[in-house]
């Protein structure tokens, strides 16, 4: 069997709070994403999903765990320095607020041929205009646009913009945290659906964190949920919308639905609880030493 694009195994991060305290963000976490692969992350707020996306792209260095990305370790301090380029290409991140992403005193265009300078894919002034304006066309921008900074832009067009930028370097892996979580719900369906569809076009693969739920379902080929740190199931979406196995999923899933509010109140998720991390049997080991709950093979 081939390769993952990005194997993730025992990932852990600790951060010190001052005072000798420290808090464990992220706890022996292991997963893969394959090729052309979306797999969603869900969980509560301060559950790891953010620190483990920053560890991802290079932007904390791991308390401990390993990560390859096309066979690349590139966990690795050396590997990561010396195949800085590489990674930079080939690996994206999306953010929930476009704003950190675009440099604000530089124009759409301007900040579009930056991503494809730095994929190696700019051509010439000539060209590269068009390169713009097809990038801008894909994520339905018009070509007026790309002379806009991002503060003369809306919240939705700027993360269009983030877009196609990301576009342009043509990435392998996209990790989206929480990529509209800023917009308004009309504004989302669609940046949602242009990431849908440019995936299907594009085949990249992608991390895609978010708090909706129906979002995760819509998009993800697979689902893995967080809890205190830990990942706690990993499932094909469907499967795991369906039939959750892990009681921290259910409740997760069981607090969507808002048919009666006096009802729903008591199945709101509690806070949190130890021993939902300790489960009793039902673990697969997905690799040595890292038990999760998943359907049978589907890790
Ligand atoms: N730089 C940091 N220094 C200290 N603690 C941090 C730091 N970054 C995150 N944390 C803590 O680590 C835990 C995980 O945070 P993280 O942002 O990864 O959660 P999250 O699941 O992404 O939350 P949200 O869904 O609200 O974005 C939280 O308790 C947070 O307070």
């Amino acid at each position: 069997m081939k390769n993952p694009l990005l194997d993730v195994r025992h990932i852990s991060q600790i951060f010190s709070l001052g005072a000798g305290q420290t808090i464990e963000a992220v706890h022996d976490v292991s997963f893969a994403i394959q090729a052309h692969e979306t797999v969603g992350l869900i969980g509560e707020s301060g559950c790891g999903k953010s620190t483990l996306a920053r560890i991802l792209m290079g932007l904390y260095e791991p308390a401990a765990g390993d990560i390859y990305f096309k066979d690349m370790h590139i966990s690795d301090h050396a590997v990561r320095k010396t195949q800085r380029r590489i990674i930079q290409r080939e690996m994206h991140m999306i953010f929930q607020d476009a704003d950190g992403a675009l440099n604000p005193r530089m124009t759409a265009a301007d900040s579009i041929r930056e991503g494809l300078i730095l994929a190696g894919k700019w051509k010439n002034a000539k060209d590269g205009r068009q390169q713009i304006e097809e990038l801008l066309r894909s994520v339905g921008l018009d070509r007026r646009y790309g002379q806009a900074c991002p503060g003369e832009l809306s919240g939705g067009q700027r993360q269009r913009v983030a877009i196609a930028r990301c576009l342009g370097i043509a990435p392998s892996l996209i990790i989206a945290d929480e990529p509209i979580a800023a917009l308004d719900v009309s504004i989302q369906a669609q940046i949602i659906n242009l990431l849908k569809d440019l995936q299907e076009q594009q085949h990249f693969s992608m991390l895609f964190i978010a708090h909706d739920l129906a979002v995760v379902r819509y998009i993800s080929d697979r689902t893995a949920v967080m809890y205190g740190g830990r990942l706690v199931e990993i499932s094909s979406t469907e499967e795991l919308f369906q039939q959750p196995l892990h009681p921290y999923t259910k409740l997760l899933l069981a607090s969507i639905l808002k048919p009666d509010p006096a009802y729903e109140r008591q199945k709101r998720v509690p806070a949190f609880d130890h021993s939902l991390l300790s489960l009793e049997g039902a673990m697969t080991e997905v690799m040595p030493g890292h038990f999760v709950l998943c359907h049978a093979g589907k890790a």
